[in-house]
Parts: structure tokens; C-alpha cells; sequence
């Protein structure tokens, strides 16, 4: 068997994704929040190399400054894949990252997600993708979406799924350099949390909204500077509970246009749409 094991590091993208919308319809008796949103794929994506290794260690070879080997959500899919499956090879690790942590992009939660389906064919495990949604959501509350792979219509706390068909275009986002921490919006008094669902037939996004941007406006005034910065151009709106912002063009002029005008001291950038995770092959539907 080892014979059949690549020693070669392989590198897998991880991408970003958008919260299009953002309502929050209710609450479960465990505290946590039942969102509708809209999830959207972007080409922007962090950089997970991995190599298999015989011997079962798990193994992260550049661990991001502040986050520890043993919290960092790759690591811990890696670990989780094994205690699930009994599998006894293991992993040698590395990260790049290109997503802002706690920009609403997703980026750990979307590492996660990579590792998840890319060990699933390198360790030779074949598992289903409802089973590796299943593992993901004991991770955090996106990982299920980019397990799952296209943009979606989700539900629950983020593991309901309808794909959705969405606006092909580029997206303008800017990050506020600030560090949105998601349990202090979501713990926020003033936080709405009784929007009335809606039908995935029936999303406007000119009516829709993000219910936990006027909490990270307050805690954050920089989140509302980028926003109110972005509207000059186009409807702008927050990602998931921030910091960053973002607004759609069908054009990739355009957005370079708006992109080339942003304050010196603000960062940003420009993602296309994607309508499939790359790695989307690597988990088989029942
Ligand atoms: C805001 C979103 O990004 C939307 O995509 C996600 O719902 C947040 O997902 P996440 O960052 O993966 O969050 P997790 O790491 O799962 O949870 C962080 C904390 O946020 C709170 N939390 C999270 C998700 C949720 N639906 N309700 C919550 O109340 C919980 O206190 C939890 O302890
Ligand atoms: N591989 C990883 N990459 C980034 N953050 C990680 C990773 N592993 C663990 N974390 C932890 O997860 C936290 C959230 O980071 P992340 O980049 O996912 O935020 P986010 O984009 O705001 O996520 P979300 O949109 O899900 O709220 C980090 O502050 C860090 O402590």
C-alpha cells in the first residue's frame, strides 16, 4: 500500500465565498442562530498543500501567528476524518492565505472544506458528500456550504441547501482592516432576529438584506466607511457577520473602474463568480 502513496506535496485552492444576502429567522434552544442567506462562490482562495504520509501524524508545517497547529480548522478536519473513518494514514500540512480572517469570507471554514474533500480522495476514503456535510458542520457553520459545492440557498444554522442560479459577474470587495468577531455580533442585544423567511423562488436582492450589518456598522464604524464608500457605484452590502463589504458588477471594466479609484489606505480586491467548487469531484452523490 505505502508503495501506492504520492510523497509529492499537492496544492488544492480554497475558496471564498459571499453572503448575498443575510437574514436571521429565529433562534434554536441551543442559542445558536436559523439564517436564510444566499452563499456565493468566488475565485478568490487561500492555498492548502498537503501530503499524504504513512505513519498518521497530522502534521501543520507553517501554522498561521495566532492560531495554534491544534485549533486550526485543517488540521482539525484532518484529525476529524480519521477518528471518523479509522483510517491510518496521515497528512503533512501547509496554508496560504489570501482570504482575511474575519472578513465574512469564510476562509477557515473553507480550508476546512478543502481538506475535507481532498483527503477524502487522497486517503482513499470515497465518502458521500451529505456524509462530509455532515463532518463539516462539527466544524463551523459554513463548512457544509463548500462541501456542498455551488451556490445555494442556505438554511438552518448552514446546513439546509437549495442551489440557487446566480448574477455571473465580478465582485468589488473591500476589507475595512478590522477583525469582525462573528460571537460578538451574533451575541449583539440590539441584533434583528425575527426577519420573516422567504422562499428560495422568491429572493429579491433588492429587499433582501444583511441583518447583522447595522450591528458591525455600530461596533465597527470602518465597516460602514468602506460600505458607504463602495455605494457611490453600486448597491453595496457586508459579507456573512463582516468586516468585509462588497458590490456586483456584470462588468469586469467596471470593476476594474472602481477598483483603481479605492484611498490609497484601503485594501481590496476584485473575484469573479464561480458556479462550482474546483474540488467538487472529489466527493461522490449518492
Ligand atoms: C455568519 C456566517 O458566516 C454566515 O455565513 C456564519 O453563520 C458563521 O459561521 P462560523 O464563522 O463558521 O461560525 P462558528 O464558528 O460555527 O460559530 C461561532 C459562534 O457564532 C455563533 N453562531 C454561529 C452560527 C450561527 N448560525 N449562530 C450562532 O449563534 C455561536 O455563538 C458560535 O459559537
Ligand atoms: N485555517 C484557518 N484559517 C483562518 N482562520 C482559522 C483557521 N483555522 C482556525 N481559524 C480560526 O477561525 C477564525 C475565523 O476565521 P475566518 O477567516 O474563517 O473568518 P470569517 O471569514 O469571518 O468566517 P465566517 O465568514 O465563517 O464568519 C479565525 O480568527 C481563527 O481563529
Amino acid at each position: 500500500m505505502i508503495e501506492a502513496i504520492s510523497s509529492d506535496w499537492q496544492a488544492f485552492p480554497a475558496p471564498a465565498k459571499l453572503n448575498l444576502f443575510l437574514h436571521i429567522v429565529g433562534r434554536r434552544a441551543d442559542g445558536y442562530h436559523l439564517l436564510q442567506s444566499v452563499f456565493q462562490l468566488i475565485d478568490l482562495a487561500d492555498t492548502i498543500e498537503l501530503r499524504v504520509r504513512a505513519d498518521g501524524d497530522v502534521r501543520h508545517h507553517n501554522p498561521i501567528p495566532g492560531v495554534p497547529a491544534e485549533h486550526d480548522l485543517t488540521v482539525r478536519a484532518a484529525r476529524l476524518l480519521q477518528a471518523e473513518t479509522g483510517c491510518a494514514l496521515g497528512v503533512d500540512i501547509r496554508v496560504t492565505k489570501y482570504l482575511p480572517m474575519g472578513g465574512g469570507l469564510g476562509g477557515g471554514s473553507s480550508d476546512a472544506a478543502t481538506v475535507l474533500l481532498a483527503l477524502n480522495r487522497l486517503w482513499g476514503l470515497d465518502l458521500s458528500r451529505r456524509r462530509l456535510m455532515a463532518l463539516g458542520l462539527r466544524l463551523g457553520a459554513d463548512v457544509p456550504f463548500f462541501v456542498f459545492g455551488r451556490n445555494a440557498f442556505v438554511e438552518g444554522i448552514g446546513e439546509i441547501m437549495t442551489p440557487v442560479t446566480t448574477p455571473e459577474g465580478w465582485y468589488v470587495v473591500l476589507h475595512p482592516g478590522v477583525h469582525v468577531p462573528t460571537p460578538a455580533i451574533f451575541g449583539a442585544a440590539d441584533l434583528v432576529r425575527d426577519t420573516p423567511p422567504i422562499a428560495p423562488d422568491d429572493i429579491d436582492y433588492a429587499t433582501t438584506r444583511n441583518d447583522m450589518e447595522p450591528v458591525a456598522c455600530r461596533l465597527f464604524p470602518e465597516v460602514a466607511a468602506a460600505r458607504d464608500w463602495l455605494s457611490q457605484f453600486a448597491p453595496a452590502r457586508m459579507t456573512g457577520s463582516g468586516a468585509c463589504v462588497f458590490a456586483f458588477s456584470a462588468s469586469q471594466t467596471e470593476s476594474a473602474c472602481v477598483l483603481s479609484r479605492l484611498p490609497d489606505a484601503t485594501a481590496g480586491f476584485r473575484a469573479a463568480t464561480i458556479a462550482q467548487h474546483p474540488l467538487y469531484g472529489f466527493a461522490s452523490d449518492e
